[in-house]
């Protein structure tokens, strides 16, 4: 069996391009766009990301708005920073850098977020209306997995998929669109009793828990799907939660680097474009 390598590049470039056209046309009407990024402390993990979020804004004509809280600000100095943000015109999205120094509250500030500018679906109202159905969207990683199913025609409709994780940026979220479509979902996680028989039952696996290559070729079945969204960083250099040989078995998988994690960061994109 052909195995399908569904790189992320061609679905990033294909959104890439939907909203040039709308921020340029927001820039001709006049209407000034940013993305605001804020962190707190120095978290090695939050300014890789953020640089890449930086460059991608500059690609696209969209501007940005760094805001750097020291380690030590109180979580009522985060809150008066998101307000401030809230209510400026000029800013488009939001996006507070996770995780937040331990004397913050991380679900506060995520609270504090105007919903139409919560980029990252941190507040409970957006995380609510996802639940139900009426989302006005997910977080990025979750949306970049479902952009590559739909860019790669994978049938969703009845069947059935295994999310490996929990998280509220990822976990709940991919489980909640498979839903959507219609997909029978099943999430594992790491209370879950016979993991690798419920994997093995999956036709298609969404890999999100953190761990470099967790997911064995015994765990799948063959002519699955394979989604990987894990970015560990190793001695090897960036690696995913599948481990490689999967690739054989599977009849299409996401590749990591250059998988979900290239879309993810132009859904950033796509989220600060929708409110123009
Ligand atoms: N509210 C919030 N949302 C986040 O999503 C969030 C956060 N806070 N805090 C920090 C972490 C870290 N993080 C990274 C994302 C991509 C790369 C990364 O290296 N991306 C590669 C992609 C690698 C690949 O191709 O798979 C790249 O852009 O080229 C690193 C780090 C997001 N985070």
């Amino acid at each position: 069996m052909e195995t399908l390598m569904m790189s992320g590049r061609p679905v990033a470039d294909a959104c890439k391009e939907q909203i040039k056209e709308k921020v340029e046309a927001a820039q001709k009407a006049g209407k000034k766009v940013a993305l605001a990024i804020v962190t707190v402390g120095e978290d090695p993990a939050s300014f890789v990301y953020r640089k890449r979020l930086l460059k991608i804004t500059e690609s696209l004509g969209i501007g940005s708005r760094c805001v750097e809280l020291p380690g030590i600000a109180t979580t009522a100095e985060v809150i008066e920073a998101v307000r401030k943000l809230n209510g400026d015109p000029e800013i488009a999205g939001i996006l507070p850098m996770m995780p937040m120094p331990k004397q913050v509250d991380g679900e506060a500030v995520g609270a504090a977020l105007a919903p139409e500018k919560d980029m990252d679906c941190l507040s409970p109202a957006n995380g609510g209306a996802l639940l139900i159905g009426k989302g006005r969207w997910a977080a990025c990683t979750p949306r970049a997995c479902m952009a590559i199913l739909k860019f790669y025609k994978i049938p969703l409709d009845g069947k059935h998929a295994v999310v490996l994780g929990r998280s509220n940026v990822v976990g709940k979220p991919v489980a909640l669109l498979l839903l959507q479509e219609n997909c029978t979902v099943t999430v594992c996680h790491s209370h879950t009793k016979n993991l690798p028989e419920l994997v093995r039952q999956a036709d298609i696996v969404v890999a999100a828990i953190g761990k470099a290559g967790f997911v064995t070729p015994d765990m799948v079945k063959p002519g699955a799907v394979v989604v990987d969204v894990g970015i560990n960083v190793t001695e090897n250099g960036i690696v995913g939660d599948v481990a490689p040989e999967v690739a054989e078995k599977a009849s299409a998988f996401t590749p990591v680097p250059g998988g979900v994690g290239v879309v993810s960061n132009v859904m950033m994109m796509d989220a600060v474009a929708r409110n123009l």
